[in-house]
């Protein structure tokens, strides 16, 4: 049994700016995708024999020729993405193989440095009987609900709220049950194994595991790849 990688890579970036798509954006002379695909790839725990990746339509031959050399032994296969991340995950998911794959990561292009230790307690979790798996780490900002008015409707309890990153990783069929239905404001893939009243499973994510959204974001991935070069 193996695990197979589902990267939504077809965003715009429209909060980072810039002419191409964020995943085609460069940080360090490689693209974020390429340092996705590359992460997962390090994470031989994982057991990755295919990647599906989810790219802006009409980039697809260019984006197979870019990864090609950073798949390894694993199946690389490319789609074009949809309006939304959810429908860009749905089209990815149309070609996961269903034999022979234990566990189905989903893991955004955006989130270009999660380290291979969180990939890998993902996917144990997964394969120690959990369907649905999130890493998170704490938030540390006062977080409070508000009205239509911007009025402070409560403020949550902080120490029973974490910020959800990727990959986030389940069982085959529970995903691909997730994504038979109504997807309709669904942030996460987790979120629709929630509305079918699954339990999910959360575990320790990482500040590296951060998304790439505004341009800022891009002077600390800078300095993450400066920092692991030197070790
Ligand atoms: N229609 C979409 C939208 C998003 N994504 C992917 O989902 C991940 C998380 O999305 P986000 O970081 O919000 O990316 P964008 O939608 O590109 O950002 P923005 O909202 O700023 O345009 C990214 O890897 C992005 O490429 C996707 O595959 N298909
Ligand atoms: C999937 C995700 O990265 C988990 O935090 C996040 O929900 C994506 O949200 P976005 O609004 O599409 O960036």
């Amino acid at each position: 049994m193996s695990t197979a990688a589902i990267i939504p890579a077809a965003g715009l970036g429209l909060r980072l700016g810039g002419e191409a798509p964020k995943a085609l954006r460069e940080v360090g002379g490689e693209s974020l995708l390429v340092h996705a695909v590359r992460g997962l790839s390090a994470a031989t725990a994982a057991g990755l024999s295919c990647f599906v990746i989810a790219v802006p339509p009409g980039t697809e031959d260019a984006v197979g020729k870019l990864l090609g050399p950073y798949a390894g032994a694993a199946d690389l296969r490319i789609v074009a993405g949809g309006a939304e991340r959810a429908d860009s995950v749905r089209a990815a998911l149309e070609l996961v193989p269903v034999d022979g794959i234990d566990c189905v990561l989903v893991h955004d292009a955006a989130r270009s440095f999660v380290p291979v230790a969180v990939i890998e307690r993902v996917v144990a979790a997964v394969r120690g009987g959990a369907p649905a798996v999130v890493p998170v780490i704490p938030v540390t900002d006062t977080i409070k609900r508000v009205g239509a008015h911007g009025e402070v409707l409560e403020t949550p309890d902080r120490s029973a709220l974490v910020a959800v990153q990727t990959p986030q990783g389940f069982d085959p069929e529970l995903l691909r049950k997730a994504h038979a239905g109504n997807a309709d404001g669904a942030t996460d893939d987790a979120m629709l194994c929630e509305r079918l009243g699954i339990t999910v499973q959360t575990v320790e994510g990482s500040e590296d595991a951060f998304k790439v959204t505004r341009p800022r974001d891009l002077l600390l991935a800078e300095w993450i790849l400066a920092e692991r070069h030197q070790q």
